[in-house]
């Protein structure tokens, strides 16, 4: 049940996560250095940056599993540092979460994956409930209804990828981290995870934090890019407003070869939704 009182604090809310001043380290190695960034209700930022920039600990300290040096992190305006137990897991229940691999539970079927969050959160749900849940999640990410009791031993890595989609998905999130979610996937496997992110988010209104070396995804399904390097999000903007800037990550990146590729995909397939929509109208 949506709680009017909240909503209504929340409507007025634009940013779903607000970071500011984050300082991580390890040891004698600085992650993180006054890294400020901010993710938009609604949107898929994606987040890039070379190897070992710190994509994936940015992301574990804005769920909380990385505790900063310094800086401040907020979740639904809610200050993960300083939030207390209850406070924490009214916010967890409102995000879902794919890890690099998809992290299933191994020796679970992936309806019981599905359920785990489920029976963590709602204990007195009945096992029938708990199946049909799981079985409408498991659909919901694209996998055939007979996916359920597989075991992720037996599962190819795009259905992995949705087994793990369709656990986050087992709470109602309103908020979505993914991180590599097409990693390892064929170019035509990638791509279909891409429209299901894209539909998901359109369907259930989710605001989606993506950390991704893809460039075909970031042109296909990213409102803004974030970009890490430095030490911190040098920038953040649409595709176009990155190619502006003169940073040579960001040139290098997106005008390289592969981001080139990517570019010349996008247009083509523009231009064939164009051409459709044409042909479509002269015949109607
Ligand atoms: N728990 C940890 N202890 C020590 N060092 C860590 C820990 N977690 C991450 N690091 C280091 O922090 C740096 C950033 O790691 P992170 O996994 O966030 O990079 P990334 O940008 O996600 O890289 P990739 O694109 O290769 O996945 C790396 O040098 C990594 O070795």
């Amino acid at each position: 049940m949506s709680d009017p009182a909240r909503n209504g604090i929340d409507a007025e809310r634009e940013n779903i996560i607000e970071v500011h001043g984050l300082r991580n380290v390890f040891g004698e190695q600085i992650i993180h250095e006054g890294l400020d960034l901010e993710v938009r209700r609604g949107e898929i930022l994606g987040v890039v940056g070379g190897s070992g920039t710190g994509k994936s600990v940015l992301m574990r300290s804005i769920i909380g599993l990385q505790e900063p040096a310094e800086g401040d992190v907020s979740v639904f305006g809610t200050p993960i540092r300083r939030a207390n137990e209850a406070q924490f897991q009214a916010i967890r229940k409102r995000w879902g979460i794919l890890f690099q691999g998809a992290a299933l539970f191994s020796t679970l079927t992936v309806a019981e994956n599905v359920q785990v969050p489920l029976r963590e959160f709602y204990p007195r749900l009945s096992d029938r409930l708990l199946d049909e849940i799981a079985a409408y999640k498991i659909v919901m990410a694209g996998l055939p209804a007979d996916a359920g009791p597989k075991y992720p031993a037996e599962l190819s890595g795009g259905m992995k990828k949705r087994a793990g989609i369709s656990r986050a998905l087992a709470l109602d999130p309103e908020l979505l981290f993914l991180d590599e979610p097409t990693a390892g996937l064929d170019p035509i496997g990638a791509s279909a995870f891409d429209q299901l992110i894209l539909d998901l988010r359109e369907r259930l209104g989710l605001t989606v934090f993506l950390i991704t070396h893809d460039l075909d995804t970031l042109y296909a399904i990213c409102d803004r890019v974030a970009v890490l390097a430095d030490r911190k999000v040098v920038a953040v903007g649409t595709i176009p407003e990155l190619l502006a800037l003169d940073h040579e990550w960001i040139q290098e990146y997106f005008r390289g070869p592969r981001g080139r590729a990517a570019e010349e995909a996008v247009e083509a397939e523009e231009a064939r939704q164009d051409a459709a929509m044409h042909d479509g109208g002269g015949n109607g």
